[in-house]
């Protein structure tokens, strides 16, 4: 690592690594009079242009009200689908038509969803079961032992009636004997010189005995349509007899990667960018539950758009850049084009707000992410996420919420979603949240939903989880 690499990895610049603001100099090599710009957070090109000089805006200026001229969106220009809202239309589209499921072999539905509950074959434990390696004894000691030497192992098919005053050696796992009371830790009995076993510490009526029916009866739905088969279900459906599983099969999407500038390797240049969303999308959206039929670069071809719309056999086409108003923004012209009903045509979101939903035929999606890579982030969680939930049949998590640490600015009108950290029982928002940006959610736990006029220390704010587990404590906070 170089002495410059570490200087950007360790904390963000003019941060220190937990997050309070710095009081030492600003980055090599940027004006330090920057630092002293008015600006206003809410204001995703002013932010962006904070993050470059690694600064926060002032808290205590123009709180949720960005200057005019700051922003880039021009509040009012455009008012697109209230947030709420377009997540509820998403939502609403991903339930039109049938689901369809599939009956596999139980590793071969890991990563799916149950598509109806998890039921119990048999009880569990199926018999009463000995839950430590020791004694079975019946009734009140000191017991006889008897004299089979291995005594009771796991595995064993039906064992006698253990007769009172008697005791038996018993493993763990194995059947405990009719007739018997309680099992006995090997290291809490002593057997005698005459055969007779006695116990060191009181023995309680069934103690270390797993009884039948202990976790759940034959019959007892053990969870319900809508879980996510994990690893973790795989062993309980094992467990409760099952040797297949129903599951829903994976919504078959599509993602078209548009724009000339886009290279697929090797350094940005002569105005050229290296494609962000082509290596995301695709992964993002398995993660979300669909089956990614295909990831296709389509330049900025009207005519290659069209066809690979209407050619598609995919349940979801998801389309990158070209929603705005640009002379090479096609998606739109195309959407009339083949016929496509708009259900949402722009989102008062932030970052993200050109997104839309489209029906393409019945039971048939074209989500069309904006082409700044944040603001595709935005549309995949605002419109993709709830859209794909449906189609693959997972339960609605509850929504939750998490107190805000620092201050975030607010658009006047519109939501904004703002990378951040989990610490402790607050959340932090993250620095690089620029709608171009992708260094602040590439470290992120989640999205804070921040509603119009911001956000204060202390208020709850609604969070979006991302679909994997948080793997690190989070920079640039
Ligand atoms: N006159 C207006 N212009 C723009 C508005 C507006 O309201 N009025 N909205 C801005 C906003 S906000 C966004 S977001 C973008 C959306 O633009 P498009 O969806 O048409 O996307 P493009 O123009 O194709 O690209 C925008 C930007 O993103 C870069 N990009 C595109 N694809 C990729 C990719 N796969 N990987 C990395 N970067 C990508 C592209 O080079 C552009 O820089 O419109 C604004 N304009
Ligand atoms: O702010 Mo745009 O919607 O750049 O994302």
């Amino acid at each position: 690592m170089t002495a410059q690499d570490h200087d950007l990895g360790a904390s963000a610049p003019g941060q220190g690594a937990t997050g309070e603001p710095a009081t030492g100099p600003v980055p090599r090599g940027r004006p330090a009079d920057r630092a002293a710009t008015p600006a206003a957070e809410g204001d995703d090109g002013v932010e962006e242009a904070l993050a470059l000089v690694g600064m926060r805006p002032a808290s205590s200026r123009n709180h949720g009200a960005p200057a005019p001229d700051q922003d880039e969106h021009s509040p009012g220009r455009h008012r697109g689908t209230p947030w709420e809202e377009a997540r509820a239309l998403a939502s609403n589209a991903g339930r039109a038509g049938v689901l369809r499921t599939r009956r596999d072999p139980l590793a071969a539905s890991l990563g799916r969803v149950l598509a109806t509950p998890l039921v119990a074959l048999v009880d569990l434990p199926s018999f009463d079961t000995s839950a430590m390696d020791g004694w079975a004894v019946a009734g009140p000691g000191p017991w006889t032992v008897a004299s089979d030497e291995s005594g009771i192992l796991a595995g064993r098919g039906a064992v006698e009636v253990l007769a009172d005053g008697t005791a038996v050696r018993i493993a763990t796992g194995a059947r405990v004997p009719p007739g018997a009371t309680a099992v006995i830790r090997s290291e809490r009995a002593r057997a005698d010189r005459n055969g007779r076993l006695h116990a060191q510490s009181q023995v309680m009526h069934g103690q270390d005995i797993r009884p039948r029916g202990q976790e759940c009866r034959s019959g007892d739905q053990l969870l319900p349509a809508g879980t996510l088969v994990t690893p973790a279900v795989l062993g309980l459906a094992a467990a409760a007899g099952c040797d297949e599983l129903l599951t829903v099969v994976r919504p078959k999407v599509e993602v078209l990667v548009l724009g000339d500038e886009l290279l697929t390797e090797g350094l940005p240049q002569d105005g050229l960018i290296r494609d962000a969303l082509g290596p995301m999308i695709g992964p993002w959206l398995r993660a979300l539950g669909a089956e990614v039929t295909a990831t296709r670069r389509i330049g900025d071809d009207a005519d290659a758009l069209r066809r690979a719309v209407t050619e598609s056999d995919a349940d979801l086409v998801i389309t990158t850049g070209g929603t705005a108003a640009g002379p090479v923004d096609h998606v739109h012209p195309m959407l009339r084009k083949v016929g496509a009903e708009l259900l949402v045509d722009g989102v008062s979101v932030r970052p993200g707000h050109p997104m839309l939903l489209a029906g393409l035929a019945p039971g048939r999606y074209l989500v069309g992410l904006p082409g700044n890579p944040l603001a595709a982030v935005s549309g995949l969680l605002t419109l993709a996420e709830p859209l794909l939930r449906q189609r693959s049949g997972q339960a609605t998590p509850a929504p939750y919420r998490a107190s805000l640490r620092d201050e975030v600015h607010g658009h006047p009108q519109d939501t904004r979603l703002v990378p951040v950290v989990h610490r402790g029982d607050r959340v932090v928002p993250l620095h690089y949240r620029g709608p171009a940006m992708l260094r602040g959610i590439a470290a992120a736990h989640g999205l804070a939903v921040v509603p119009p006029g911001g956000g204060r220390p202390g208020d709850e704010l609604e969070i979006l989880d991302l679909p994997w587990p948080p793997s690190s404590e989070g920079c640039f906070t």
